[in-house]
């Protein structure tokens, strides 16, 4: 036997140290995927941002990238799966593709230094070729990275407890669990505050290199942390390509059953089974233990595709509402902080009170029911979300069709007017107010008249858009300026100024300075109490205005700005700020997430345990994939499946889930529980082969004795 072989035998019986009944190599892993889940989970959150406001990708191709960088995460697992498997090791696998993953994250931070292409030093980018490549690249590394690593550590993480520790086992993946959950958790909070900061060498500007940059960090830290335990992991051996020879087996049983397809060859128990003249045995057992558990999630991506939506269209939905509680204001991203706030709640408690109860009660809560329940969980929340949707509804503008035009009027002019639209709606403004409302018109081309002076008019509105018409202390230059037509992004608040002062004035928060009779383009402002400067220079005056979320805004400045200290400005409401209250979302995110414990944490450890030793990985790819699918149909859904409401497109993925929960409680109900290493022991029994360990300590054995032999021999034939 050569020295490689008994080392691989030596390790397979290490013992290994232990704590309170825990192999003590387990704190290594579980502290390293919290610094990893740090790391994706914290890029993730500003990445978006980012794209839109650093890269100023529109919102649609924000999106696009951001799901199709999600998918490609869980894309990845396979080949890390194949890299584990059959050449690395679990071990050397997760080292190489974290020190990828690692420079990924470095490149994705370096993208985000606005200084190294700004050579006009006006605060953006000069290069976006070079930082739009640079962060494509580091999102692909990272994408390898992560995904690579993540059906290892898990598979790892188990391989480390001995048969005797099961009870532990099941725990180390609730563990493991809340630890993904704690760093996505503190990653969720601190880097959106990183973000807002200020940085950089020639130009402040919110601070992405920050925001990047210590997710980047804490990654190199998940590889040291990994590497210190180094000397404490069993290290199960990779067995060679069992990938492609899975592939190879199945595809010569499936072209055997078509070679033998007449009546007159016998039917064989299971369609693998044709595989029995060129495979042995325990290797077609092993691939039917694995077919079995991968048709089963055939209906899981509809899980993922529900479930992923909070970060993208329940993250939306929060931006409509109001995050005032009082004592802390929440802003709608954060409100995803919820869900691992929850699991970290929530996990223990099932753990420890619901899943014992169940069990005292005598209930059969297997784990795939126990899956089929997280599913109808998800759809319940989903259902919650519509509920939610339709109060929101109730509380939005009314925003134009794309065939009808809408339209306010302002009166800048120092007296009332009557102002009529195409001969038809007559509407009397006060000087310095604005119509109520907008006026809705299902035709473009207008004729205003401004009754007192005779004064008309014609204009042509924009299809499906929001104007206002001002009309200026000189009315006879009346002019249309375009409104915003949805709620502003973030729960942020739309504002703008028209100017009816003689001069050019200069607003805080504006960009530039403000011309008379001239209405000047939205700013964005935070809730809160904000304070606006005026000044011509010689005068100035302040006025405070409160907002909540999500409202816009038309303030008139009057004539008499400075003779009344800022007092005589005027605010017009144009979207009324959000009034549904954000705390609504919390049952949704609570029935979410009592579905993702129920069904993602089962379904992790369920894919370990169904696994044959040597595929372990594998189906934790498997396993992963289905998420990768969840998000391809979230990004197909949101371009194909334009419902005209967003309650109604909610209600439809909740009732498809109910669909797939059904079709797979049915599928479950036809599965049967195995344990693979008994088959496998028993397969080996049939074919006469001895238990693995015994087989090989005798092997050792006999290669002794064989090796005595042998030096015998040689003392002789040196002696005659
Ligand atoms: N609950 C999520 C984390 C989050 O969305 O913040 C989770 O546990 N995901 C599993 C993972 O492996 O990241």
């Amino acid at each position: 036997m050569t020295d490689e072989k008994m080392d691989e035998t030596k390790k397979k019986t290490k013992k290994t140290a232990e704590c309170c009944g825990f192999p003590v190599s387990i704190f290594f892993i579980v502290v390293n995927e919290f610094c990893e889940r740090f790391s994706y989970y914290g890029m993730r959150a500003v990445l978006v941002l980012y794209f839109r406001y650093f890269l100023l990708w529109d919102d649609d191709l924000a999106t696009s990238i951001y799901h199709a960088f999600v998918a490609l995460c869980y894309l990845t697992p396979i080949m890390g799966a194949i890299i584990a498997d059959s050449w690395l090791g679990k071990f050397k696998t997760i080292i190489y593709l974290s020190v990828v993953y690692a420079v990924g994250q470095v490149v994705m931070a370096v993208s985000t230094i606005h200084d190294i292409t700004d050579t006009d030093r006006d605060g953006t980018p000069n290069n976006f070729t070079l930082h739009i490549a640079l962060s494509m690249l580091g999102l692909i590394l990272i994408a390898l990275g992560t995904g690579g690593i993540k059906p290892c550590v898990a598979a790892f993480g188990g391989d480390q407890f001995q048969e005797h520790q099961s009870r532990q086992l099941n725990t180390f993946f609730s563990v493991f669990y809340l630890c993904i959950n704690g760093g996505s958790l503190l990653s969720t909070l601190i880097t959106p505050v990183l973000r807002a900061q200020e940085c950089g060498i020639h130009t402040q500007q919110q601070c992405y290199p920050l925001a990047f940059g210590v997710p980047a960090a804490l990654m190199v830290v998940s590889l040291v942390v990994f590497i210190s335990g180094s000397g404490m992991y069993v290290k199960t051996d990779p067995e060679g390509n069992i990938i492609w020879a899975v592939c190879k087996c199945i595809g010569f049983a499936i072209k055997n059953r078509f070679r033998h397809r007449s009546s007159a060859h016998p039917k064989r128990e299971h369609w693998m089974d044709w595989a029995n003249e060129k495979y042995d045995k325990l290797l077609i057992a092993q691939v039917k233990m694995v077919l079995k558990v991968l048709f089963l999630y055939i209906p899981l991506p509809m899980f993922w595709t529900l479930f992923d939506q909070k970060g993208s269209r329940w993250t939306l939905q929060a931006t409509t509402m109001s995050g005032d509680f009082r004592a802390f204001i929440l802003q709608p991203d954060q409100m995803q902080t919820v869900n691992p706030i929850l699991i970290l709640t929530m996990v223990p408690i099932m753990d420890r009170i619901i899943f014992p109860l169940i069990k005292k009660c005598g209930l059969d809560f297997s784990p795939l029911k126990r899956m089929t329940v997280g599913m109808l969980f998800a759809a319940m929340a989903f259902v919650c979300a519509a509920l939610v949707q339709i109060e929101i509804d109730k509380t939005l503008p009314d925003f134009p069709s794309s065939s009808e035009s809408q339209l306010k009027v302002v009166n800048m002019f120092n007296s009332s007017l009557n102002v009529t639209i195409s001969h038809k709606d007559t509407l009397l403004i006060d000087s310095l107010e604005s119509s109520a409302g907008y006026v809705t018109l299902d035709h473009q081309e207008i004729t205003v008249s401004l009754n007192s002076s005779g004064i008309t008019k014609n204009f042509s509105l924009i299809a499906g858009g929001r104007q206002t018409l001002i009309i200026p202390s000189d009315p006879s230059v009346m002019y249309l300026k375009e409104d915003i037509k949805s709620k502003p992004r973030e729960g942020r608040n739309a504002v703008r100024f028209v100017n009816g002062w003689t001069a050019v004035l200069n607003i805080t928060n504006l960009e530039s300075n403000l011309e008379p009779t001239v209405i000047s383009n939205y700013s964005l402002v935070a809730q809160g109490t904000r304070k606006f400067v005026l000044s011509n220079g010689a005068q100035s005056c302040e006025f405070s205005q409160t907002f909540g979320f999500g409202s816009s805004y038309t303030f008139l400045i009057p004539s008499t700005l400075f003779s009344t200290d800022c007092k005589s400005i005027k605010a017009v409401e144009d979207i009324q700020p959000n009034s549904v209250h954000m705390a609504l979302q919390i049952p949704q995110y609570f029935l979410i997430t009592t579905g993702e414990v129920l069904f993602s944490v089962t379904g992790l450890q369920f894919s370990y345990s169904q696994a044959p030793k040597n595929m372990k990985s594998v189906l934790q790819a498997g396993w992963l994939c289905t998420n990768a699918v969840g998000n391809i149909i979230v990004l197909i859904v949101a371009e194909l499946g334009k419902l005209p409401k967003q309650w109604a497109e909610y209600l439809l993925f909740a009732s498809l889930l109910v669909a797939v929960s059904v079709i797979f409680s049915v599928m479950a109900y036809f599965y049967t529980y195995i344990d693979p290493a008994e088959v496998e022991a028993q397969i080996r029994s049939e074919l006469g082969f001895e238990p693995e360990e015994e087989k090989k300590k005798e092997t050792l054995e006999m290669e002794d004795k064989d090796k005595d032999q042998q030096n015998e021999q040689e003392v002789k034939q040196t002696k005659i």
